[in-house]
């Protein structure tokens, strides 16, 4: 087996930063994901950042005895350093420094799977990479022609080369990624022609976004379409897969599953990833998905909330999915709620054993000032009706109901509607078949000719 490489981490607690604990330990799951090892970990209160060391430079080589004391391969910083600060603390830690954002995006780039996605993440990757030719360009200034003369020595010379060569390989890469999107693009205004109503799963990196998107393709669609992956790691998900979702009552709509977001998220990342997260921002409503066993989940909340206005997604309307309530403090897997979740069948608040559940989602809603919410499970299947529930409300709202008269010879028009709308009864009589329908505005535009009893 390959040796693993051992870290020591760096952060910087700013002015009793509440969430700093949680922030370093999600620091280790980065490096873990790297297959990096934390020998040990250090930090510093401080008010601000040192603009030159990060952290104090007495502290800074205290670290730099500690590094070389218990021998680590690399240090690793809980923020993105600026160039300067990486060529300074290198030179007094004496060993390879790299900061949070460099494991964000070389987890990204290990999990990248589709084209759109290898490419988004080179792109991140160059993009971070070209302030940071400087350093190296010192080096080689000194080595080449030396400080203070007019011509430019060598070594600046071989760093406008480098950084040109980079520029041009990142808009090589823009274009090709152009091409992919453009094609993306093209299906989802056929999708808008189509008015199917889109569905987006955004949350935190390991909320359970996939995990509730494969329980809804078991339930509405077992075996027509191709799961997601799911995985207890961070950023399982890289690509958006999008599933068309048919319900018994014959209304469908699109679920998108995206990418999963995180604390401190390269700036880099969330331009070079604009593209697929622009589902995202085109989705008629998201389901915010939340990690309630986690105790850190409000603030989760709110760097997803953040990142949902970056991406100008912050006026869609939003259900809060709590999941994993399983794994929640103070929850009993009693045999009610065990049962409605083997067969997904559980109804709203039907019983003594949920008031508890009820009043916990009250008292959520209060506290986060949200209106929209539910508590389940995915794994476990506990609530999923309730989420079925609110999306119906959200997105099929503007249904309406008709009567029509279909004579005989149109066949057709009968199979449209067995598509497209959903069939509460039908009759057949002598002049012709009377159904009663459920559908969408413009289904409705397109079938008024046929309507028995207008204005029902
Ligand atoms: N106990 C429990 N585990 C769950 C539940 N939902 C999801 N998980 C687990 O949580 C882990 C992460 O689930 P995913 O669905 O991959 O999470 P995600 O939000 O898609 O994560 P990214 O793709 O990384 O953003 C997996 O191991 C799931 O099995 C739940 O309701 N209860
Ligand atoms: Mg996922």
């Amino acid at each position: 087996m390959e040796q693993r490489e051992k870290a020591l981490l760096i952060g910087a607690n700013l002015n009793d930063n509440e969430d700093f604990t949680n922030s370093m330990e999600e620091l280790r799951n980065l490096a873990e994901a790297c297959d990096i090892d934390t020998v040990s970990e250090v930090s510093q209160n401080l008010s601000r950042i040192n603009a030159q060391y990060y952290l104090g430079k007495g502290k800074i080589l205290e670290i730099s005895e500690l590094a070389k004391e218990i021998g680590v391969d690399l240090v690793i910083f809980n923020d993105e350093l600026s160039p300067s600060q990486v060529r300074n603390l290198e030179e007094t830690v004496e060993c390879r420094v790299i900061d949070r954002t460099v494991l964000i995006l070389d987890i990204f780039a290990q999990r990248a799977k589709t084209k759109e996605a290898q490419l988004q993440v080179e792109i991140a990757k160059l993009q971070y990479m070209l302030p940071r030719l400087i350093g190296s360009a010192e080096a080689l200034g000194r080595q080449g022609g030396g400080a203070g003369l007019k011509n430019k020595g060598s070594g600046e010379k071989k760093l406008e080369l480098d950084r040109r060569k980079l520029e041009d390989r990142i808009s090589a890469l823009n274009k090709e990624l152009e091409l992919l999107v453009s094609r993306r693009q093209n299906q989802r205004k056929w999708r808008k022609k189509n008015e199917i109503p889109v569905v987006a799963l955004v949350g935190y990196t390991n909320a359970g976004k996939s995990t509730i998107m494969n329980v809804m393709l078991d339930l509405y669609n077992p075996n027509a379409e191709k799961k997601v992956f799911e995985k207890d790691m961070l950023f399982a998900t890289l690509e958006t897969s999008v599933r068309n979702i048919t319900l018994p009552d014959n209304k469908n709509f699109l679920l998108t599953d995206t990418v999963g977001f995180i604390s401190k998220l390269p700036h880099h990342l969330v331009k070079a990833f604009r593209s697929t997260l622009e589902e995202v921002a085109e989705a008629d409503l998201l389901i915010h998905v939340i990690d309630y066993s986690n105790p850190n989940y409000k603030e989760q909340m709110k760097v997803t909330q953040e990142t949902l206005k970056e991406l100008g997604a912050d006026q869609i309307p939003v259900i809060y999915a709590f999941n994993k309530v399983d794994l929640a403090k103070g929850y009993q897997d009693n045999a009610d709620m065990d049962s409605m979740g083997r067969d997904g069948m559980d109804t709203d608040n039907a019983d003594g054993d949920n008031i508890d559940m009820v009043n916990t989602l009250l008292d959520l809603n209060r506290e986060l000032s949200i209106q929209d919410s539910v508590i389940i499970s995915a794994k476990k299947k506990i609530g999923m009706d309730g989420l079925i529930a609110a999306i119906k409300k959200h997105v099929f709202a503007d249904y309406v109901k008709l009567e029509l008269r279909i004579p005989y010879q149109n066949g057709n028009v009968v199979s449209y509607l067995n598509d497209h709308a959903s069939i509460l009864s039908s009759q057949y009589e002598n002049d012709g078949i009377w159904i009663v329908a459920e559908c969408k505005k413009t289904d409705y535009e397109k079938l008024k000719v046929y309507e028995a009893a207008p204005g029902l």
